[in-house]
């Protein structure tokens, strides 16, 4: 596999819808998946979406980790989510500052729901779903975006 190349804003594959993932291709795609999750690391993100490095299926990894902008962030392991939805969506709305590293060296104040519940799917198929908040939460609703062929631009206030 080539080394992967993150997608810069203008590039087409940003705004393209995602295409789900099927159970048996889950473990087909495992060596990209690593391969994306060193490629976040490297960048230093919080997280990272296939679209990003112009692989066009719906996945996504979330690393929050406490940084200089959120102390507070909780520590987590790198985490895959495949296929994931927001199932639910809490009314209230928190903004913060977001980054993207398909739009280096910009920031922007961003409303996300406070809180969601998630489903996804792991690697070795088995669904989670779950309740996310905060940093988190925020993180999560960015990546979907990617998937949906949004960037946080498009929501900044
Ligand atoms: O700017 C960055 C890196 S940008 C980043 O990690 C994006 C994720 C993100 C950062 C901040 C808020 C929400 C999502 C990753 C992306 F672009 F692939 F989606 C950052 C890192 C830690 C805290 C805050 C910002
Ligand atoms: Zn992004």
């Amino acid at each position: 596999m080539e080394t992967l190349t993150i997608a810069q804003l203008g590039n087409p594959i940003l705004r393209e819808h995602a295409t789900p993932l099927s159970a048996a291709q889950y473990q087909e795609f495992a060596p990209f998946f690593n391969a994306l999750q060193l490629k976040m690391l490297e960048n230093n993100g919080v997280g990272i979406a296939a679209p990003q490095v112009s692989e066009s299926i719906r996945a996504f990894i979330v690393a929050s980790r406490p940084n200089p902008r959120y102390p507070d962030a909780p520590m987590m392991e790198p985490t895959l989510m495949l296929n994931p939805e927001i199932t639910w969506a809490s009314e209230s709305m928190e903004k913060d500052w977001e980054g993207c590293l398909s739009i280096p060296g910009i920031r922007a104040l961003v409303n996300r729901h406070s809180h969601i519940e998630v489903r996804y799917d792991t690697l070795e198929g088995k669904e989670v779903k779950t309740q996310m908040e905060g940093f988190i939460a925020r993180i999560f609703q960015h990546e979907l975006d990617h998937l949906n062929g949004l960037v946080f631009l498009d929501r900044a206030e």
